[in-house]
């Protein structure tokens, strides 16, 4: 037997202790949970590697979890005999955070308990739980299929530290005994921990067993041996028919499988017949984990077959667009031995995630149509996400696009509540586009100078403002019939949203300035490919624009930033012929001055669209030579 090692945490480790212990100490009892639930998982995977290997059972094939007692010790004990864990195991996975991410979420903390306490459920503490109501934990565990001299014991009192050692254990599996702290007293009871396995545990698919308590002996006849009951149904949820399974029920086992802490929004559940045969129990989660950017984090639905679990983290069963989504599926198709290699290809699984994929936009249809204040909560939490389905997935690009939100001019508010459908039912008299922008910021959007004509006449405006916008609309060229349409790109046709006096009066215009046009043309050729009159501008006196079926300035900018190399291509320059500045520059009679003034009209107008100068220092000084000019 190997000698006794003491051994640090993580700095990591000891922070998000001390940081638990004090935030979920109102909920405490949620660290059983989190114990069963680990143990859940780990009969689970037993129950997977025996597929391939039956020995790993040795001859205990009945996978259970045990709780059991010692008010004299006060110790309170959870027993699993699922896949245990070898002496690396232990180190990697229960002194560390082996997550990515981890340091985000220490920058994230507040300092303010309740809103630390938020944070936290969102990271998950798992076995970290049981220091809430334990000041030394011990843990005594041994990985199916090595010999019963491998076992390992580890422990610690949550401080910084923990021993750990070669121990003989007999039966595979986990054991944690917590030492309760002075005042969870109460925990040593056996209705109080009765009633909190059925009120958070069960739905968990294996016994979890208490001792029975057996009534006082009769007479002279001895009192009857305690023996090991199940506390819970001891079924796989998801088996059992919708009309026995409560709410409550329902949200346990999603906190159980999504390792959240907060309940879902909302859920599917179904069993489907057809060319496949599966139930699917879905979850949209209420809020998005610290980690929902991180491409290399777990997928969140767990395949099983035939209540066999197979793997988590099944990226074949969602897109990438719903990677939000949680729970299970069940094949009753698939063989046992299927592989992530075999997921790959399989038109067996393409055929479960189209299904699975209609539930969930089933059920955000719902959510929109039925209980508003829940669609925003989701379209805050994943509504970037799911817009990165209108590029993904071609089939199911209508529904999805019916599902988006966005900021518009008719709030102007930075609230993405306007549906496509919202838009097009106030769709003015003879409008037969819908208009949106795209730009760096909400504001940058909502001041554009191109919405100036729209707000005269009372038209809406799309504002886009987060980067997967131009992904969207580069993939969403029409809705219901009507073009999607940028208010920043090629010649600005507002068809009948114009009268014939109004078209007729800036062709007028147009002409008389045509050489004004063609004087600034000449003065900017580096910077522009073409100017004209301008129909967008009421208020500034001048913008840019892209051409029609080119990049926009913004899109240009965003793939410039991520470091990609991509051709300039020179914007147009619309001038406002109303503007005073436009005016006095048409009257300038110096060929140098007109040069200036007509940079510092460009120069102005790139930078509100938020486009960065090439040369910053230059604009200063132009700037400041027309302002001391004004003075003198
Ligand atoms: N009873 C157990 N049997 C076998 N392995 C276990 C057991 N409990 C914990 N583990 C291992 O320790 C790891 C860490 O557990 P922990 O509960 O801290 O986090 P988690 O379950 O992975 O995720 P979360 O923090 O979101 O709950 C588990 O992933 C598992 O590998």
């Amino acid at each position: 037997m190997s000698e006794k090692q003491t051994l640090g945490f993580q700095a990591e480790v000891k922070q998000l202790l001390q940081l638990m212990i004090h935030s979920l100490y109102s909920n405490k009892e949620i660290f059983l949970r989190e114990l069963v639930s680990n143990a859940s998982d780990a009969a689970d995977k037993l129950r997977f590697e025996a597929i391939a290997n039956p020995a790993l059972y040795e001859d205990d094939a009945e996978l259970k979890i045990r709780i059991t007692f010692d008010a004299d010790a006060r110790t309170l004990t959870i027993a699993d005999n699922g896949i245990g864990m070898s002496r690396d195991e232990v180190i990697e996975h229960i002194g560390t955070i082996a997550k990515s991410g981890t340091r985000a979420f220490f920058d994230s903390l507040t300092g303010d308990a309740r809103k630390d306490a938020n944070l936290i459920g969102q990271f998950g503490v798992g076995f970290y739980s049981a220091f809430i109501v334990a000041d030394r934990v011990t843990l005594t565990t041994r990985r199916a299929g090595l010999p019963a001299d491998a076992g390992v014991r580890w422990e610690s009192a949550g401080e910084g530290e923990y021993s750990i050692e070669a121990v003989d254990k007999a039966g595979r599996g986990t054991e944690i005994v917590l030492h309760l702290r002075e005042d969870e007293g109460e925990l040593l009871n056996d209705w109080r921990l009765r009633s909190i396995l059925r009120k958070y545990s069960d739905h968990i698919a294996i016994p979890i067993e208490m001792l029975s308590t057996p009534e006082a002996a009769d007479g002279d006849e001895p009192a009857p041996a305690a023996v090991f009951e199940p506390v819970n149904q001891a079924s796989a949820l998801w088996a059992r028919p919708k009309s026995e399974i409560s709410d409550e029920q329902y949200r346990e086992f999603y906190k159980h499988v999504a390792h959240d802490f907060e309940d879902p929004l909302a859920w599917t559940h179904a069993r489907v017949e057809g060319r496949q045969e599966y139930t699917e129990l879905l979850y949209i989660p209420s809020r998005a984990p610290f980690d929902l950017w991180d491409r290399e984090r777990k997928h969140g639905v767990k395949l099983y077959v035939r209540r066999v679990f197979i793997m988590d983290d099944a990226d074949k069963l969602m897109p990438l667009y719903l990677r939000f989504v949680k729970g299970v599926i069940d094949s009753a198709d698939l063989s046992l031995n299927v592989s992530r290699e075999i997921l790959q290809g399989s038109k067996d699984i393409d055929a479960i995630r189209a299904g699975c994929v209609k539930k969930v936009l089933g059920v955000l249809e719902d959510l929109a149509s039925n209980e508003a204040d829940k669609y925003a909560t989701f379209w805050q939490a994943f509504g970037n996400v799911l817009k990165e389905g209108i590029g993904e997935d071609f089939a199911n690009k209508d529904r999805i696009a019916r599902l988006l939100r966005f900021a518009s001019t008719s709030n102007d508010s930075n609230v993405q509540n306007v549906s496509l459908a919202d838009y097009v039912a106030r769709m003015k008299d003879g409008q037969d586009k819908i208009y949106y922008i795209t730009a760096d910021s909400f504001a940058a959007a909502k001041n554009s100078p191109h919405l100036e004509v729209f707000r005269k006449k009372g038209v809406e405006v799309l504002l886009l403002s987060d980067r997967v916008d131009e992904w969207v609309t580069g993939h969403l060229t029409e809705f219901d019939g009507k073009a999607l349409v940028s208010v920043a790109k090629g010649e600005l046709d507002l068809g009948q949203l114009e009268d014939e006096a109004e078209k007729e009066a800036q062709k007028q215009v147009e002409e008389t300035l045509q050489p004004l046009i063609e004087r600034v043309g000449k003065a900017l050729t580096e910077q522009v490919r073409e100017v004209r009159v301008t129909h967008r501008l009421t208020e500034s006196p001048a913008c840019l624009v892209a051409s029609e079926h080119g990049m926009s300035t913004h899109l240009e900018r965003l793939l410039k930033s991520a470091g990609q190399e991509i051709e300039h291509q020179k914007p147009v320059l619309e001038l406002n012929p109303a503007h005073p500045l436009v005016k006095k520059l048409d009257a300038e009679q110096s060929d140098t001055r007109f040069g200036e003034l007509a940079r510092v009209l460009f120069d102005q107008a790139l930078l509100a669209e938020g486009g960065q100068l090439d040369d910053p220092a230059s604009f200063v000084r132009r700037v400041n030579s027309l302002m001391l000019e004004m003075a003198a």
